[in-house]
């Protein structure tokens, strides 16, 4: 049988924390390099039959994690798809993973609906042995370092082995907010579409119109409703729409859509009817977006964490409490948000249309902090409005920062907390750093930072390195930084081969 491998990326909010739950407002995502990879096999997984002949086995191991596999009995009725935990087969976690049991229960129902039960009997017929693996990323690498006696900087991350090895327990694991459990289920969700033949495997190779394809918009909705399910709550939806389609302007779709889904019993009748891409009750919306040329995005993980549902309950109450002021606060930086998207976009095309003068002012404000940019006597023609540009974008991000900030305030949550602005405070203003914020909710999880990443440089001359000398060497709170940087390719998409991705057939091996 044949192997079906699909990765999907992580996702950082840089703009639109808090408003894009509300579908009046949109967010600015950025999908990340560092991806999730599950790595269907159609065979290996096998049990007790005894006289039922519609059952079938499933295992999925997620290698990187102690006590890490589940099995599953599946009965493939006439109408029905019964998925059932057991701990039959050696070597079976005791533990549970909702996320990965309703990927497999939701997905194969929508297969028998749309394909038959002789057809998913046939993909199901010798059992299936399901892989998960998550890029280091995903995960705190920060004991793996010490245990190494490498410092938490970038060239130590980089000698760590792809997929690491945790060795704790998934409930014990450190996240570093990538979104782990929406990239799970959109590559799970989108693997096991392909794998059953619901999708086409040509739709999740191309890259083209990615945001229309209606087999993607398929795996989108489904992954959507498993996500809001396995999380117990209708988020705004923008990091399966970042897993699915890549960097996007993400406006979210009306939970109304979901509600007659949400019972985490037996799975509902019928599922296409409401996940169907012709369902027009699905208004999400993803325009294009990315980031610039010669750009770099950096993020890093900040030890302290918060809660997100916590941080979340109080900002919203607080826009209930105070309608007046929230509303005319979220409507500013709503127009602010859209700025810093059509300022990086207008970066794009000053490359496109000059990209000689475009690389000349990248190497130039690498070398001087932003306040100076504009002070340059010697500006030469076609470059002074690209300066200028950039200045632009850095001032943008500073507005948002100062807006998120006042949200903080006025709804007392921590949103860009002091230690937080200190923080970025210190690294805008190196030499080549664009702007920064707190992504999504913001809190104490992580920061972000756009930085110029100039052609032909040292590393030790580049402002990833100066910015990374800030986190390393950085007092009040401990800095982690993520390799991630932009994905460039568009969302989720089929490996081919696993050779293609460094370490992925010795992390999944059988
Ligand atoms: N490698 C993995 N294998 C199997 N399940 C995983 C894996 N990584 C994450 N999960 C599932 O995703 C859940 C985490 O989802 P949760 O919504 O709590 O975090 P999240 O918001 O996605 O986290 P973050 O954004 O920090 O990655 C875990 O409890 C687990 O069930
Ligand atoms: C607060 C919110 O708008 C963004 C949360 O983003 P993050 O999980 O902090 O990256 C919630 C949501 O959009 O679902």
């Amino acid at each position: 049988m044949a192997t079906t491998i699909v990765s999907s990326p992580g996702k950082v909010l840089l703009a639109g924390g808090y408003l894009v739950l509300d579908p009046a407002y949109s967010g600015v995502v950025v999908s990340t390099s560092s991806r999730f990879y599950s790595v269907i096999r159609g065979e290996g997984a096998s049990g007790p039959r005894g006289s039922n002949p519609n059952l079938y086995w499933i295992r999925v191991r997620s290698p990187q994690f102690l006590d890490a596999v589940w099995v599953y009995s599946v009965e493939v009725g006439g109408n029905a798809v019964r998925v059932e935990q057991t701990t039959d087969e050696a070597g079976s976690s005791f533990s549970k993973n909702k996320f990965v049991h309703l990927a497999i229960q939701r997905t194969l129902s929508l297969a028998l609906e749309i394909r038959g039960a002789n057809a998913l009997k046939d993909a199901l017929s010798n059992g299936l042995d399901i892989a998960i693996v998550g890029d280091n990323d995903f995960y705190s690498q920060r004991a793996q370092l010490q245990s190494l006696g490498l410092e938490p900087v970038f060239s130590s991350l980089s000698a760590l082995p792809p997929f690491s090895k945790t060795n704790v327990r998934l409930s014990d694991v450190h996240k570093t907010g990538l979104g782990s459990s929406a990239a799970l289920i959109t590559s799970l969700v989108s693997a096991l579409l392909v794998h059953t033949s619901v999708i086409s495997r040509g739709a999740l190779l191309q890259e083209q119109d990615a945001m229309t394809n209606t087999d993607r918009r398929l795996a989108h909705n489904l992954a959507q409703y498993i996500h809001c399910l396995a999380q117990g709550k209708v988020g705004s939806g923008f990091d399966v729409a970042a897993a699915v389609f890549g960097s996007q302007v993400y406006t979210r779709f009306n939970p109304a859509v979901l509600q007659t889904l949400m019972t985490e019993d037996a799975a509902p009748p019928q599922l296409l009817p409401v996940i169907s891409p012709s369902n027009k009750a699905w208004d999400y919306r993803v325009e294009p977006f990315k980031l610039p040329p010669l750009t770099r995005l950096m993020l890093a993980d900040v030890d302290a964490g918060s809660d997100t549902p916590s941080l979340v309950g109080k900002v919203l109450k607080w826009r209930q409490a105070d309608t007046i002021a929230s509303h005319q606060l979220w409507e500013d930086l709503n127009k602010t948000n859209q700025a810093l998207c059509s300022q990086l976009l207008k970066l794009s095309q000053l490359h496109s249309q000059n990209p000689t003068a475009y690389t000349a002012v990248v190497k130039y404000i690498s070398t001087i902090q932003p306040l100076q940019w504009l002070a340059n006597p010697n500006t030469k023609r076609g470059e002074g409005q690209i300066v200028e540009a950039f200045y632009q974008a850095h001032l943008i991000t500073q507005d948002i920062r100062s807006k998120m900030r006042q949200m903080g305030k006025l709804s007392d949550v921590p949103i860009e907390p002091p230690e937080q602005t200190d923080l970025l405070d210190a690294c805008v203003a190196q030499a080549g750093v664009v702007g920064g914020g707190v992504p999504g909710a913001g809190g104490y999880d992580a920061v972000w930072l756009l930085v110029c990443d100039p052609a032909g440089l040292e590393f030790e001359e580049k402002p990833m390195h100066r910015v990374g000398r800030v986190w390393h060497t950085w007092k009040d709170l401990v800095v982690t930084p993520l390799t991630s940087s932009e994905s460039l390719a568009k969302g989720v998409r089929l490996i081919e081969n696993i050779d293609e991705v460094a370490g992925l057939k010795e992390a999944t091996a059988v």
